[in-house]
């Protein structure tokens, strides 16, 4: 072992570390002073140990653009941010005799929203005893629309709703009217409100929050993050994607079988995921057996992907391709996709994408029956996207969904409003809607570590351009190799030498 050098820290040495400044991101506190002990303080909380201080924060450093460690320095310079630690209170500041929550889901399904909906109402009940909870039906219209009034939710309305899938309250796009909603809050009463959903419904919970101050209604907004595509930005994960990649690896597994079965069999998988690669990238990894993975953060020209099909099923005989729904061919309008067409809107605004799944079926098939006529190529495309998003969630996703509904619950009854939660590095944190609402979306970093583990692993080329032939696997491992800065090019192509061998 080399012999410490006298400057070297060294155990027991006090290295002092400069002071940066530190953006704290508050959370207003909708009543300060008049606190009192929590009830869980008589409970079964383990020692009183694990209450959290009101204020206590962790520090993270957060880089607005995609970082990875050896890609070249970004731009902009990393932000030092201080979240404030969620948890329970040991004295909190509602009364819980007088909270009258209500719960709504908003936007597209993920795994694990009952669970979501279960625990909040198990946490206010049971941890706070508070007894009165509405259910809001099919999204922010709910709180206002005659046709679907709120239901009462007790524990035993939802002790058995987190085995399904989907929301037992409906969820819907569209319909946010935050006057509406306001006469709504006020005809019930209502001073709690939890809003589970992506995106634009914590961009309604942010407009919302402001018209409740506006009018001086007394009423918390909390969010629980939702989205199938862990797109949401600065928190860790979103819950529904450990159980999204369990059943799209399912499906990547039936288009093998398919392509391996047929001859120039060519198995397509579309997977959700509007912005970000997140979903099609780990259900990849997971599987093994992908050849190509494509990314809405990584360009391809379908042109590219019919080159080296080509070859690949000289090569091999068959191929599987993933594809992430945002994804869009440089090259699209060449095979008759109208890419000029404004698009359509869903109800909430967002734009409605063209299915890149029948488009590259489309353009595999087009390939092949104009190049080569005569072989037999045959393309199977598997859409799972609802299968997989209407699923129960998996043991890993029922304990965050608890996680956070517990988090959300102790926020609302220590005080705070307009806020929302989530994990950054993995501590539980109160984080300003705003945070949440007005980020851009994550996505994936497609100059980092895992993507290129991503090439390493499918052996996948560079689909960028209009290349004249797929290049050699070697020249991949040395793209990919330089990228992670980790890995020794294998010599002569021996993929033995390579630690994580192509899919076959
Ligand atoms: N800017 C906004 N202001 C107010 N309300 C909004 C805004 N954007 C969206 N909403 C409302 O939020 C709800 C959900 O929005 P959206 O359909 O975009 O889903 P989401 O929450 O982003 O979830 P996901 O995209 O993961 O399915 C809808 O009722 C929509 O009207
Ligand atoms: O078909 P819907 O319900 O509009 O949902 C589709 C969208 O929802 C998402 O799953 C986000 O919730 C996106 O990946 C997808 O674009
Ligand atoms: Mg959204």
């Amino acid at each position: 072992m080399a012999a410490a050098s006298a400057s070297a820290p060294y155990k027991g040495t006090t290295i002092v570390i400069p002071p940066e400044e530190v953006t704290l991101l508050d959370v207003p506190r909708m009543s300060e002073g008049s606190c009192f002990p929590s009830p869980l303080t008589a409970r079964r909380w383990p020692d009183n140990k694990n209450f959290v201080a009101h204020g206590d924060f962790f520090v993270r450093v957060r880089w607005s653009e995609p970082h990875s460690s050896g890609a070249a320095k970004p731009a902009t310079p990393p932000e030092r941010l201080a979240f404030l630690r969620a948890g329970p209170c040991e004295r909190i500041c509602r009364k819980p005799e007088d909270v009258r929550a209500a719960i709504v889901t908003c936007g597209g399904l993920a795994c694990g929203l009952n669970v979501v909906v279960r625990e909040i109402v198990m946490a206010l009940w049971f941890q706070y005893d508070v007894r009165t909870v509405f259910g809001i039906r099919k999204g922010y219209r709910g709180f206002y629309s005659e046709d679907e009034p709120p239901i009462e939710l007790t524990p035993k309305a939802v002790s058995a709703i987190h085995t399904e899938g989907g929301t037992v309250l409906g969820s819907s796009r569209g319909g946010f009217d935050a006057e509406k909603i306001l006469g709504g809050i006020k005809r019930l009463g209502i001073n709690a409100v939890f809003v589970i959903g992506g995106d634009g419904t914590h961009r309604g919970a942010l407009v919302l929050a402001k018209a409740l101050s506006e009018a001086g209604v007394d009423c918390a907004v909390a969010g629980v993050p939702k989205t199938i595509d862990r797109d949401i930005p600065m928190i860790d994960r979103t819950f529904g994607f450990d159980t999204a990649i369990e059943h799209a690896r399912h499906a990547i597994t039936c288009a093998h079988t398919e392509a391996t079965s047929a001859r120039n069999g060519v198995g397509i998988v579309k997977l959700m995921g509007r912005n970000a690669g997140f979903i099609a990238l780990h259900a990849s990894l997971a599987s093994r057996d992908v050849n190509a993975c494509l990314i809405p953060e990584v360009p391809f020209t379908l042109r590219a992907l019919n080159l080296w099909l080509d070859r690949r099923l000289k090569d091999r005989g068959h191929a599987l391709i993933v594809v992430a729904e945002g994804c869009s061919p440089a090259d699209a309008a060449e095979y008759g996709v109208d890419t000029a067409a404004e698009p359509e809107r869903d109800a909430s605004g967002n734009a409605k994408l063209a299915d890149v799944g029948e488009m590259v079926k489309g353009a595999v098939n087009k390939y092949f029956k104009t190049e080569h006529p005569g072989r037999d190529v045959n393309v199977k495309y598997i859409d799972p996207s609802y299968i997989i998003r209407s699923a129960p969630a998996n043991a890993t996703d029922s304990v965050l969904c608890a996680e956070l509904a517990f988090a959300a619950v102790h926020g609302v009854l220590a005080g705070y409003t307009e806020f929302t939660v989530g994990t950054v590095d993995g501590e539980m944190a109160w984080l300003p809607i705003s945070e949440v609402a007005t980020r851009p979306p994550r996505k994936v970093d497609s100059d980092g570590s895992q993507y290129a583990r991503l090439v390493l692993s499918t052996g996948q080329p560079d689909f960028s351009g209009s290349v004249p032939g797929a290049p050699a696997r070697e020249a991949v491992w040395q793209q990919a190799a330089a990228k992670t800065g980790k890995l020794a090019l294998p010599a002569d192509g021996a993929a033995a030498a390579c630690p994580s061998a192509p899919a076959q």
